[in-house]
């Protein structure tokens, strides 16, 4: 069987009637970026809560490269937890070195990477402030310093992005980029999808406890419903009505936005624009992934 790195095989959870978890099912590979999408709710905290094993399955299993978690490996996990885990009166160096030597480094090891990291991640000036005394963002970027410093073979981060600025964002970006290059697989949770659209070579939505769409951001892209943008400036507003395979989506001064149903040629649609007028522009758009997103989590749930 191939190697899937992080695998959450059919985990299940309820908190009393809630059912959290139904079957969630993924694996992230070396050097993968994955993000995980969903609606508040939707069970994203409750599966990164499972695979770092502070939070127990009702049923399923999570693996590490074909082998269940164990403790030896959950402490070479690096997870930045959505309820933020940091003292606030520690200072901000020795607080990472504190973790790093927890997670098993030496305490030299552990000082060195906490320099490394506060360095990379901006946090040079705030080594010696208390964490309390720190903006969100700069806390936020102690709490990424933390899911790092001990070096983890798999990162597991929840909403590392909300509330940072776009410098942060990049910051934070570049550093998850570098470590997933480096053979490290990542997921983060977000619901800046276009962030997750940007970085991610896998994006899995997940609605109601279970996952409903799972593939690179190009695949779920293609497999959504396709729309042309026609513009023809001389035909009359309603020269897309009737013409059949597409429904028409939008009307914005001279152009249409139409969505093709099944099976649709957009050949036979070109020719019908061509019959109504000049045709200035001709261009097929592909769903964005908020567009994907909206689609996915406004369906009718299966029961
Ligand atoms: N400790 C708990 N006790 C009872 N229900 C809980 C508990 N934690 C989570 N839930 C419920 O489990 C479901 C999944 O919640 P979870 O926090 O995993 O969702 P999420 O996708 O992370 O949401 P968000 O995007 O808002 O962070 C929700 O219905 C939530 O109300």
């Amino acid at each position: 069987m191939a190697d899937r790195g992080l695998e959450i095989d059919r985990i299940s959870k309820r908190y009393g009637d809630v059912v959290a978890l139904r079957e969630m099912t993924f694996a992230v590979g070396a050097g993968e970026m994955f993000g995980f999408v969903g609606s508040n709710g939707a069970g994203k905290t409750t599966t990164m809560r499972i695979a770092l094993g502070v939070l127990a399955a009702d049923s399923g299993e999570v693996r590490w490269h074909g082998s269940p978690l164990d403790l030896r490996i959950r402490r070479r996990i690096g997870y930045m937890p959505e309820e933020r885990g940091l003292y606030p009166k520690m200072k901000v160096a020795e607080q990472l070195a504190y973790l790093g030597e927890l997670h098993g480094l030496s305490r030299a090891d552990a000082r060195d990477a906490a320099l490394r990291w506060t360095d990379r991640l901006g946090l040079a000036a705030r080594r010696d402030e208390e964490v309390q005394k720190l903006s969100l963002g700069n806390q936020q970027r102690v709490q990424l310093a933390a899911a790092l410093v001990h070096d983890p073979v798999v990162l597991v981060l929840d909403e590392p992005f909300s509330g940072l600025d776009p410098v942060a964002v990049d910051v934070m970006s570049g550093v998850l980029r570098e470590k997933c290059e480096s053979g490290v697989p990542v997921v983060f949770s977000s619901h800046q999808l276009d962030l997750v659209q940007r970085l991610c070579d896998r994006v899995g939505i997940v609605r109601s406890g279970r996952m409903v769409a799972c593939g690179t951001v190009d695949e779920l892209r293609d497999a959504g419903p396709a729309e042309l943008l026609v513009d023809v400036p001389d035909a009359a507003p309603d020269w897309a009505d009737g013409v059949p395979g597409v429904d028409v989506v939008a009307v914005a001064g001279t152009r249409t936005t139409l969505r093709l149903t099944d099976g649709a040629d957009d050949q036979a649609v070109l020719k019908a624009a061509m019959a109504a007028g000049a045709v200035r522009e001709f261009t097929r758009r592909r769903p964005s992934l908020t567009e994907l997103f909206r689609n996915v989590v406004t369906e009718e749930p299966t029961a």
